[in-house]
């Protein structure tokens, strides 16, 4: 493949670098937001409103109903006007009953030196101005005695339009929907709306000890922690995994997936080892290499690659690699070509102090997974157990993932910020 076919907007350091090639994790992050910003944004779904929870808003909504809808009651009690309230200072005054009027009731006029029974959220009677509550009356014979203190216009009326008014601005196109939303957008009987469509990840794992059958069987972690964080955002998963170190069996999967998938994640098979396919097959299959390795710890053999139009993150077997750098490349990525808007695509950080102290070498990022607990009013970092490229244990531990850039040194008690580790 000629690995110079742009993409719609190609951003010039998105030309396929020659392997391999190494770049550093600020060069990576800027590979990943320039290709995030070639390519074409996410289609458009029109869903039904049941459907909408944890999707995003690809609509600006604005009011078409106002809220209340009409001058409702706020209390079930009795209806009138007060103007009916003499002037010559006495205390109590009696009204006769109307009949009843219950919310979805469109009331006639109110008559005058009356009293309409009303029940909460009921719409108020042309003519009268005040609600007096059921309990503050006492009952006549077909009539009700009141406080003349109770009668305030407006008093227990909740006026149309007083929570927003009809062309209020609601919600705005990449906001991620859940029920506080969702109430919004059934306020104003919304049926369906638009929704941008979830991308389909294709997650590939592979490796002959992933065979139920291999001499030596090692369980496939990578393919349901991987499908997890996924399907935690939202995105349609599939996966597939290649229990073999056939280069064969490989490209068939891959292009399998491929078919169904606009982005690709493989796992394992992406070192310098002679099963290590990964990286031969992409190639085969015209793919183009838009980083080899990243210069970080654990993690290092993250390789990107772009297969036409559809992206391929390579990610290390070891599964603490592999999820590390799914939690600081690949998620970051998904959420800023979800559609949801920036604000809410940005990652989380914790912020507070170290407990430990620490040097990144030279030559390489350091990316920590660090518990956090609250001590007094500061947030303090400390080191979970057991944090190798192949763990996993340390992640159960673990509120967040700390960098600290090639040859930086934190102390005990700096103050530090890392991207806090989410489900989604
Ligand atoms: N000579 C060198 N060797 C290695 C280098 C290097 O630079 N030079 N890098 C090391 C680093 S760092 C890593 S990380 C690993 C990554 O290797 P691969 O991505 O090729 O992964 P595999 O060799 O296939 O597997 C490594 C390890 O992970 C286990 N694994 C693989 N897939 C899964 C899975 N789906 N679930 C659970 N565990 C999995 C596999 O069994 C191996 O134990 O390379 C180093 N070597
Ligand atoms: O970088 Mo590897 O990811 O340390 O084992």
């Amino acid at each position: 493949m000629d690995c110079s076919v742009p993409l719609s907007q190609p951003p010039a350091f998105l030309k396929p670098i020659p392997v391999p090639a190494m770049v550093d994790y600020d060069e990576a992050q800027a590979i990943l937001s320039a290709l995030a910003d070639a390519l074409d944004g996410p289609q458009i779904d029109i869903i039904p409103l049941a459907q909408a929870n944890g999707r995003i808003l690809a609509e600006n909504v604005s009011a078409t109903t106002p809220r209340p809808e009409a001058d409702i009651s706020a209390m079930d009690g009795y209806a009138f006007c007060c103007a009916d309230i003499p002037t010559n200072g006495a205390h109590s005054i009696s009204l006769p009953l109307q009949d009843c009027i219950v919310a979805g009731d469109q009331p006639s006029t109110h008559n005058r030196s009356t009293a309409a029974t009303i029940l909460t959220g009921a719409r108020i009677p042309l003519g009268a101005d005040c609600v007096i509550a059921r309990e503050r009356v006492t009952m006549g014979d077909g009539v009700i005695h009141l406080n003349t203190a109770d009668a305030l216009v407006g008093k227990n009326i909740r006026r149309a339009g007083e929570e927003f008014p009809v062309g209020h601005p609601l919600l705005k196109v990449g906001q991620k929907l859940d029920w506080r939303h969702i109430s919004l957008l059934a306020s104003q009987n919304i049926k369906h709306l638009a929704v941008y469509k979830p991308y389909r990840i294709g997650v590939l794992a592979n490796g002959a000890e992933l065979a139920s059958d291999a001499p030596d069987y090692r369980a496939d972690i990578n393919t349901p922690m991987l499908c997890a964080m996924l399907e935690s955002m939202g995105l349609h998963v599939q996966h597939h995994t290649v229990g073999s170190d056939s280069q064969a069996e490989l490209r068939d999967s891959v292009n399998e997936l491929a078919a169904q998938s606009d982005i690709i994640i493989t796992t394992g098979g992406i070192s310098v080892g002679q099963t290590d396919n990964v990286l031969p097959v992409m190639e085969q299959l015209g793919a183009c290499c838009l980083f080899r390795r990243v210069k970080i710890r654990p993690g290092k053999p993250f390789t990107l690659m772009r297969q036409a139009e559809t992206p391929v993150f390579c990610l290390p077997g070891n599964p603490g690699a592999a999820a590390i750098c799914t939690q600081i490349f690949v998620l970051p990525f998904l959420r800023s070509i979800s559609g949801t808007n920036p604000q809410q695509a940005a990652s989380p950080t914790l912020s507070g102090r170290s407990s430990f102290a620490f040097s990144s070498p030279s030559d390489a990022t350091c990316l920590i997974p660090v518990h956090y607990a609250q001590s007094g009013k500061e947030g303090v970092f400390s080191l979970v157990p057991s944090q190798g490229a192949s763990d996993v244990l340390c992640f159960s531990h673990a509120s967040g993932i700390l960098r600290i850039p090639a040859g930086q040194t934190i102390k005990v008690g700096d103050w530090c910020a890392a991207m806090a580790l989410s489900a989604v």
